[in-house]
């Protein structure tokens, strides 16, 4: 068992990893052209992974990053690179990876905590299969659990003000416009010259919690169910994107599902769980 921080930190490391390569071995099969390669620090075990297999197999592909962090590691790889701008309408990604802040028993997601979930929405719900990748600190029963810095929410700059007064009103406590420090002064902007506000609010309630009887889920007694709190966010003016990937249990290869049909969680024993939502 890691003791010091340094061991814990390499444990996570290993963690991270090991998810990675075996998300890879399963979900990457060499007859796939299309790849989504989403952000953060366990997506570069995902592209090692991938670079891994090497030019025999994925010079046949492409790669399509969700930010300016994953276009680079594309490059720095010598992947093929191309941009969601440029998947012809009516077309899918066969596959995207991507890590996650938070993720629940029904596997939605927290996502945003590096400021890049709007182009990774986009590129996730491109792809006919979404495959998430994190280590075991992600893994908690409810959103809101263990991520405690609150869902990530990409704004309008000129809304921001705006867009924190309706979060206040709908429960959130203490909304706070993401700042750039250490290295910017002001806000964090994004790939997208947006501001991102981390919105805490008490962990998110799934169907289990609402149904027969069980608690309203509406926020009227402070506590939301994930996909009444999304819808609620996503309609505020300002708004751009949530960090919240959510959907219906059951929809999954399908083209605009937000939640992944699998989750890879590299876990402190050394061994690869790897989840599926209820269906
Ligand atoms: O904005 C960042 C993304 O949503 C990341 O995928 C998420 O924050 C997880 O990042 P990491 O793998 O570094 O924990």
């Amino acid at each position: 068992m890691a003791t010091t921080a340094e061991e814990q930190a390499k444990l996570v490391e290993t963690s991270k990893r090991l998810a990675a390569y075996q998300a890879v071995k399963d979900y990457l099969l060499p007859e796939y052209t299309r790849v989504g390669i989403g952000s953060g620090s366990t997506v570069v075990y995902v592209v090692d992974a991938i670079a891994a297999l090497g030019p025999e197999v994925t010079s046949k592909m492409v790669f399509y990053p969700t930010g300016s962090q994953s276009e680079e590691l594309i490059e720095a790889a010598g992947l093929n690179l191309q941009y969601i701008s440029k998947l012809p309408a009516g077309q899918q990604l066969d596959v995207a990876f991507d890590g996650a802040d938070e993720v629940d028993d029904d596997l939605n997601l927290i996502k945003g905590g590096g400021a890049c979930l709007w182009q990774e929405k986009i590129v996730a719900t491109s792809a006919k299969r979404f495959i998430c990748v994190a280590d075991f600190r992600k893994l908690s029963p409810r959103l809101g659990t263990a991520w405690k810095k609150g869902i990530p929410i990409e704004v309008l700059p000129m809304a921001a003000p705006r867009v924190l007064d309706e979060l206040r009103r709908m429960g959130s406590q203490n909304p706070r416009i993401r700042p750039g420090l250490p290295g910017k002064a002001g806000a964090t902007v994004t790939d997208n010259g947006m501001w991102i506000i981390d919105a805490p609010f008490a962990p998110l309630l799934l169907p289990k919690d609402t149904e027969s009887g069980g608690q309203a889920g509406d926020g009227s007694n402070g506590l939301w169910a994930v996909d009444v709190l999304a819808d609620a966010l996503i309609k505020i003016p300002g708004v751009a994107e949530i960090g919240l990937f959510y959907g219906k249990n059951g929809l999954q290869v399908a083209s605009g599902a937000q939640k992944p049909v699998a989750a890879y969680f590299g876990m402190a024993d050394g061994t690869v769980e790897v989840r599926s939502p209820p269906s």
